[in-house]
C-alpha cells in the first residue's frame, strides 16, 4: 500500500539544484539542472518547481548559488549588495506563499558566514522540512480520525500538496496517503486545478504511484459529489495563513469551503508554521498572484476563446477561517474558533 515518500524532492549537486520538472509531469520524468539565480527564478515562475514549502526551498538554495558566485573569493561590499538583490528578485517570483520570503530571508541572514553557511542552512531547512511534515502528517492523521470516526474514507482534495509541493512527504496530500496507508481511504476524489492542473497531473500521479484509489473530479462537480454523498472530509494545504486563520490556497479552495460548510463536512487545512504570516489578520490583506490569460484562453498549446479574450486568473484566493474546521501544523490543531482574532 502507499507510504509518503522520504525522498527529497529537490537537492543540491555540485553548483547546482536538481529536482523533477514539474510541468513535464506525468508524461516525462525529467530532471532540472538550475545552475544559476535566473535558472531558479524561471523554474519558481513556470511552476517547474512548485508549492509553497518546495518554492521556498528553491529559493534558500538559489540564494547560496548567488553567494557562490558572488561571495566565494571573500565577502566584498559589491558580493553581499549583489547576493541581496538576487534574495531579493527570488522572493519576489511568487507574491502569495509567505514560504518563499521566509526561506530566502532566513539563507540570507547566513551571508556574513560565507557561501558553505548559506549553503549549510537551505540544506538544514530541507531535512527540517521533512521532519516538519513527519509530525504534522501524524497530527492531521489524528484530526481527521477525531472528525471522521468511520472506518472507510471518501476524501477530497485541491492541487498538488504531496512531495512534489515539499522537500518530501507532503502536507495533505501526505495526510492522505498516511490515512490510506492504514486501510481507511475507500477513494480520493482529486479536483483537477483548472487551469494548471496540479490535481489532475500532480495528484493524481502521487496517488497512482502509492496505489490509493481515486479519481479525478471536475473542478465545478465538487459541489455535486458533496451533495451526491462521495466525500466525507475536504483537505487541502495553504500558501499563508493569517494570525486569525484565514488561509490563501489555490483558486477554488473558497468555493470548496463554502461547499462542505453547506454539507456538514469537515474542512481541514494542512500546512506548516512556516506557512503562518502573523503580521497580517485579515485574509484580504495577502497579495494575490495575478497569472497570464494564457493559460485560460488556451489549453495544450491550442487557443479555446476567440482571439483577443481575457482572462480572470487568480491564482489563489482566501478561505476565511469561520468556514475552516481545523488548521493543523506541526505543533498540533488549531481550531479557527481558537485562532481567531
Ligand atoms: C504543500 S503545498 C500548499 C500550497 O502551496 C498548494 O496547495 C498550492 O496552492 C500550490 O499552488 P501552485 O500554484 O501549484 O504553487
Amino acid at each position: 500500500m502507499s507510504k509518503p515518500s522520504d525522498q527529497p524532492s529537490l537537492r543540491w549537486d555540485d553548483h547546482a539544484i536538481v529536482t523533477l520538472d514539474q510541468r513535464a509531469l506525468p508524461h516525462e520524468r525529467r530532471l532540472l539542472r538550475l545552475s544559476t539565480v535566473d535558472d531558479v527564478i524561471t523554474a519558481i515562475t513556470t511552476l517547474a518547481v512548485r508549492g509553497a514549502p518546495s518554492i521556498g526551498l528553491a529559493g534558500a538554495l538559489g540564494v547560496a548559488l548567488s553567494a557562490y558566485a558572488h561571495c566565494s573569493q571573500g565577502s566584498t561590499q559589491d558580493g553581499r549588495t549583489a547576493v541581496e538583490g538576487d534574495a531579493q528578485r527570488l522572493a519576489a517570483a511568487r507574491p502569495t506563499a509567505v514560504n518563499l520570503a521566509w526561506a530566502v530571508d532566513r539563507a540570507l541572514a547566513k551571508l556574513g558566514d560565507g557561501p558553505d553557511a548559506v549553503l549549510a542552512e537551505a540544506t538544514a531547512m530541507i531535512d527540517e522540512d521533512l521532519a516538519v511534515n513527519r509530525r504534522m502528517v501524524a497530527h492531521a492523521v489524528q484530526a481527521v480520525r477525531d472528525r471522521c470516526p468511520q472506518r472507510s474514507l471518501r476524501l477530497l482534495t485541491h492541487c498538488n500538496t504531496g512531495r512534489l509541493a515539499t522537500a518530501a512527504v507532503g502536507t495533505a496530500l501526505g495526510t492522505i496517503l498516511a490515512l490510506a496507508d492504514s486501510g481507511r481511504v475507500t477513494e480520493v476524489l482529486v479536483n483537477e486545478t483548472r487551469p494548471l492542473l496540479q490535481g489532475a497531473r500532480l495528484t493524481a500521479w502521487e496517488l497512482a504511484e502509492a496505489g490509493v484509489p481515486h479519481r479525478v473530479c471536475v473542478d465545478s462537480a465538487a459541489a455535486a459529489s458533496m451533495r451526491q454523498g462521495l466525500v466525507d472530509c475536504v483537505i487541502v494545504g495553504a500558501d499563508r495563513i493569517t494570525a486569525r486563520g484565514d488561509v490563501a490556497n489555490k483558486i477554488g479552495t473558497y468555493a470548496l469551503a463554502i461547499a462542505a460548510a453547506h454539507h456538514g463536512i469537515p474542512f481541514i487545512v494542512v500546512a506548516p508554521e512556516s506557512s503562518w504570516d502573523r503580521s497580517l489578520a485579515d485574509g484580504r490583506d495577502i497579495v494575490i498572484e495575478e497569472r497570464a490569460d494564457d493559460e485560460v484562453t488556451s489549453c495544450g498549446g491550442i487557443r479555446t476563446t476567440p482571439l483577443g479574450t481575457r482572462a480572470y486568473n487568480p491564482a489563489f484566493d482566501v478561505t476565511p477561517a469561520s468556514l475552516i474546521t481545523a488548521i493543523v501544523s506541526e505543533h498540533g490543531v488549531h481550531h479557527t474558533s481558537e485562532v481567531s482574532a
